[in-house]
């Protein structure tokens, strides 16, 4: 069994990501900490325990983390996440309150009480919290198993023409990250926007027939109709959950070793991730794109822990 925190922002994609994470039985959620990124630190908090309501995840700790970036202006997703940070499906009050500790505290906490290379780190969101926690406490940085995160392209922009949301949000937080020395796996747009929400993939969510599956069907709908406008996509790219699809399975896609560093001064490339694809990579590379996706086994992973999650009333 695979442990991981999950440090999110939901957000649409991060909620499809957590029911993955509670669903799949390789995979154990020692905890969930949230960050600003999509909405404010507010209102992806009170989504996040909303979701765990919707799932009935229990006996996870939700702590809330860094309500801004490191030293930016916080920007946030309302044309694609809506006002709430995850319109379209109607929200639940939660079922339990927010931790006492702040994100940075049970991130450290959490991998300091855990064996050696047995947690890995999840973030499908800005790096605020990973980079404070990394400062805080360096320990951690030996003693993660690996960072496994949704962000940044090596080809693909959508927050600017080559840079990615969660990376360009926060561009000295991500420098941070790609600069320790802990193995690290970026997910990016070059792999999740394979990850689309086709109308093949919703018949078979629908016929799981559930709650948890129709709020999954609801927040499709809408994040389907804003991407459209906004984006231009037939069908929604659904991001964070391929982050923890690859911890579940790495083989649900391909990677490359590649080193790679964030531009932090360029007028057009701020928030870049920067990949050197030129030479063979250096031995002690640490770190590695996401190439390729095998689209039907990644959906199949969903609706498995949907058909896992059951009926919530
Ligand atoms: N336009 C847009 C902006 C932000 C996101 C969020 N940031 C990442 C994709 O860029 C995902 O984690 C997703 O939650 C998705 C689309
Ligand atoms: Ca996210």
């Amino acid at each position: 069994v695979k442990k991981i925190i999950l440090d999110c922002d939901p957000g649409h994609d991060d909620a499809i990501a957590m029911l993955l994470a509670h669903g799949n039985p390789n995979i154990e959620l020692l905890a969930v900490t949230t960050v600003v990124g999509n909405q404010t630190l507010e209102k992806v908090t009170r989504n996040a325990l909303a979701v765990a309501r919707i799932a009935n995840i229990t006996g996870v700790p939700f702590a809330a983390g860094s309500a801004r970036p490191l030293i930016r202006q916080i920007e946030i997703a309302p044309d694609i996440h809506g006002d709430s940070g995850l319109d379209g499906p109607v929200l639940p009050e939660p079922a339990f309150d927010v931790d006492s500790r702040h994100a940075v505290d049970l991130i450290i906490e959490t991998i300091m009480s855990h064996p050696p290379k047995t947690v890995t780190i999840v973030p499908t969101a800005g790096l605020t919290n990973i980079a404070l926690a990394a400062r805080l406490e360096p320990r951690i940085v030996e003693r993660v198993k690996e960072v496994v995160l949704m962000g940044g392209g090596y080809h693909v922009g959508n927050w600017s023409a080559v840079a990615e949301f969660n990376i360009k949000i926060d561009p000295e937080a991500a420098h941070i990250v790609f600069n320790e020395k802990w193995p690290l796996t970026m997910v990016g747009l070059d792999l999740t926007h394979q990850a689309l929400a086709t109308p093949e993939v919703v018949e078979k969510i629908k016929a799981v027939g559930t709650n948890p599956a129709k709020f999954v069907l609801e927040l499709l709908e809408f994040f389907g109709t804003m991407y459209k406008s906004a984006q231009g996509f037939d069908y929604p790219p659904v991001h964070d959950p391929c982050a923890v699809a690859y911890v579940i399975d790495p083989s649900v896609m391909t990677t490359q070793k590649v080193p790679i560093d964030i531009e932090l001064t360029g007028t057009l490339t701020l928030g870049m991730t920067v990949a050197d694809f030129r030479s063979p990579p250096p031995a002690d590379c640490h770190t590695q794109v996401a190439v390729k996706l095998d689209h039907q086994r990644f959906w199949d992973l969903i609706v498995d822990a949907l058909e896992r999650i059951g009926e919530v009333k």
